[in-house]
């Protein structure tokens, strides 16, 4: 017997989430539900990223609601519309075998007339996006007068993201009497104070410790210079030939412009990130969940949460501002109980916070050194190899062609024919990467920065005249710009005029002060509480971001392999056709006229060379 049906839940679901493979419970699923089934406490759940929160609370709701009415019971809210469109299709696949469950996702960027139309024919579960479920409430279109049970999903995105107002609004139309619940992957202090806020002595679970990382993930940093940093990036992805990754950035500008350079540079890579339309984040979650993109570049928003099978690596192009979104990123793979890698591409001045994401995490990081270009061609080669053994022939198509092959061959025995077709790919890899440089910053460079510790990640602003510090405050402090730039004028002593740009965000804020004032800042906030609570100052990331540091470290960088595999077409027959249009099929043509032993497709640009001194190149799309 499904174990699942010892903890209350009924057949029907139980014979709907044993399809989707569901045979034991996880651990937090095993000792939440038994809680919530009783349906008498607000609640908060910890548990780490992958094990299964969404069931956990799903699979309750769908036990304590009652279906014969159709009206709304329970409401989901959580930040994005990637997360509020999977919540919605994993309750309803829990529900497949159940009759009159209807669960409606509320979320900007699509037709509300669509979401009103379903909710007026009736709806049990909402799951929604907190400005788009207002924007329904104020249109008198929803009653929530009857609601039991609230579900906060990733509650502290949603307040980073300027929602408290908005959840606030919500909450007020539905009654004193209903239960909260959350479930968070981490349990900064946001999070408590967001529990203390919405919720009346919650019952808390947390499994293991609090704010470890999922055990399953392997951590890897590489130091490199920031010149280098995306042409390491490159190499990295060229030695994992099965890469089905994200990537994440800091900026929704960082996020395009990677994605537009990898595109640019031959791989199946595409972004996702707020600034895009509706449309254009379904169509690329569409790809990256049909495998037909292999890199996701996103920012942490719209990524926060996102369940896809398989992710193989977690890339962190840039480490995040906050370390509790490390957890969240790397927590994209190893899902489920499966293994998966998390990779930070970090400059010297970095591994201070290497170190701090160790203690939050739980776990070291594992030094790791960008591979040289031989141990590219390498891995590539018998990548390929490997390929060519499991390939599957279509013996019906391959058939008419063989007496023409045997023919070809004829005067190779069975280990000519071998190498020729290893040294097919494998000339041309080492012809590309003959020139590779060693892209791991030089041990002088390392040592030096490491010495300063976090001292050394305190100069990353670089250049700019400003630095960009992260503080613990923000709107839900009851602060606006105005009172945040009163409130570290007052206790740093620092003269209004040295403050840049001033970012408020929910619990947390970022504001700029000159470079010669950051000390003083520092220093003068040592101690100093906020309503008991201690304020942390730090510096953010790398500084502030600049569209043109992302641009140079490219140029410089070069490197790109083209990706042949898994792709959305660019069959045989439009490489033959396309007259060199495409890269990739344009290479495949161009050098198969030069001479058998480069036969085009796979790697490019790795010399280093600058962009310009390389042949032009059209775009794919
Ligand atoms: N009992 C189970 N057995 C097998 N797979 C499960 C089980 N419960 C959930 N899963 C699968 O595990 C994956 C992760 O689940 P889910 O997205 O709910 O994780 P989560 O804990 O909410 O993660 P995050 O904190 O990253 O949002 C999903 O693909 C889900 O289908």
């Amino acid at each position: 017997m499904n174990p699942f049906i010892n903890l209350g839940i009924r057949h029907d679901i139980v014979n709907a989430i044993s399809e989707l493979g569901f045979e034991n419970p996880t651990p937090i699923q095993e000792q939440s539900i038994p809680v919530l089934l009783t349906g008498s406490n607000d609640f908060v759940g910890l548990a780490q990223t992958g094990t299964g929160k969404t069931a956990a609370f799903g699979l309750p709701l769908l036990e304590l609601l009652d279906f014969e009415e159709n009206h709304p019971q329970a409401l989901v809210l959580c930040p994005t519309r990637e997360l509020c469109l999977q919540i919605t299709n994993d309750i309803k696949n829990y529900a497949k075998n159940m009759n009159n469950v209807h669960v409606v996702a509320v979320y900007g960027g699509a037709s509300i007339q669509d979401q009103l139309r379903q909710i007026k024919r009736g709806v049990q579960i909402v799951v929604a996006t907190p400005g788009r479920m207002l924007d329904i409430i104020n249109r008198k279109a929803i009653d929530f007068s009857k609601v039991k049970f609230v579900v906060l999903d990733e509650a502290d995105e949603m307040l980073n993201m300027g929602f408290q107002e908005d959840i606030d609004s919500i909450l007020s139309t539905t009654p004193d009497e209903k239960k909260t619940w959350l479930f968070s992957a981490t349990m900064p202090s946001e999070v408590r104070r967001i529990a203390k806020k919405y919720m009346d002595n919650p019952f808390e679970l947390t499994m293991g410790e609090k704010n470890t990382g999922n055990v399953n993930i392997d951590h890897e940093y590489y130091v490199v210079r920031a010149r280098d940093k995306y042409a390491a990036f490159k190499r990295i992805v060229d030695n994992n030939p099965s890469i089905f990754g994200i990537v994440f950035c800091r900026t929704k500008i960082e996020t395009q412009e990677i994605a537009e350079s990898l595109m640019k540079d031959g791989y199946n890579a595409d972004s996702l990130h707020g600034d895009l339309s509706q449309q254009q984040r379904d169509k690329v979650m569409k790809r990256y969940r049909e495998r037909s993109l292999q890199l996701l570049i996103a920012t942490d928003v719209a990524a926060r949460g996102i369940d896809v099978n398989d992710v193989t690596h977690v890339i962190n192009y840039s480490l995040p501002d906050e370390i509790e979104n490390y957890t969240h990123r790397s927590g994209r793979t190893a899902r489920a109980g499966k293994t998966g890698v998390s990779i930070a591409i970090i400059n010297s001045k970095e591994l201070g916070k290497i170190r701090q994401i160790e203690r939050t995490i739980g776990k070291k990081f594992i030094k790791a050194e960008i591979p040289t270009g031989f141990d590219v061609c390498e891995k590539q080669l018998f990548s390929l190899l490997h390929k060519v053994h499991n390939v599957t022939v279509n013996e019906e198509q391959i058939e008419q062609y063989i007496p023409r092959i045997m023919d070809e061959f004829k005067d190779l025995d069975k280990e000519q024919i071998i190498k020729r077709f290893a040294s097919l790919e494998f000339n041309r890899f080492l012809d590309y990467y003959q020139n590779a440089p060693d892209l791991n910053a030089p041990a002088d460079d390392r040592m030096r920065d490491g010495e300063r510790g976090e001292r050394g990640m305190r100069d990353a602003g670089g250049k700019s005249e400003y630095t960009r510090l992260f503080i613990n405050l923000g709107s839900v402090d009851e602060f606006n710009r105005g009172d945040l730039l009163g409130y570290i004028c007052n206790n740093s002593k620092i003269s209004g005029r040295t403050v840049g740009k001033i970012d408020v965000k929910g619990v947390y804020s970022f504001f700029e002060v000159s470079n010669g004032d950051v000390d003083q800042v520092v220093n003068n906030f040592k101690g100093v509480e906020f309503k008991g609570r201690e304020v942390r100052i730090e510096i953010s990331g790398e500084g502030t971001s600049s569209p043109r540091s992302g641009g140079s470290e490219r140029r410089e960088g070069g490197g790109g392999y083209q990706r042949r595999e898994g792709g959305s077409g660019g069959g045989y027959n439009r490489d033959r056709n396309s007259g060199g249009g495409e890269r990739r099929e344009g290479g495949f043509n161009r050098d198969r006229n030069k001479s058998a032993g480069s036969g085009g497709g796979g790697f490019r640009d790795f010399s280093g060379k600058p962009r310009e001194e390389r042949p032009e190149r059209r775009r794919r799309f």
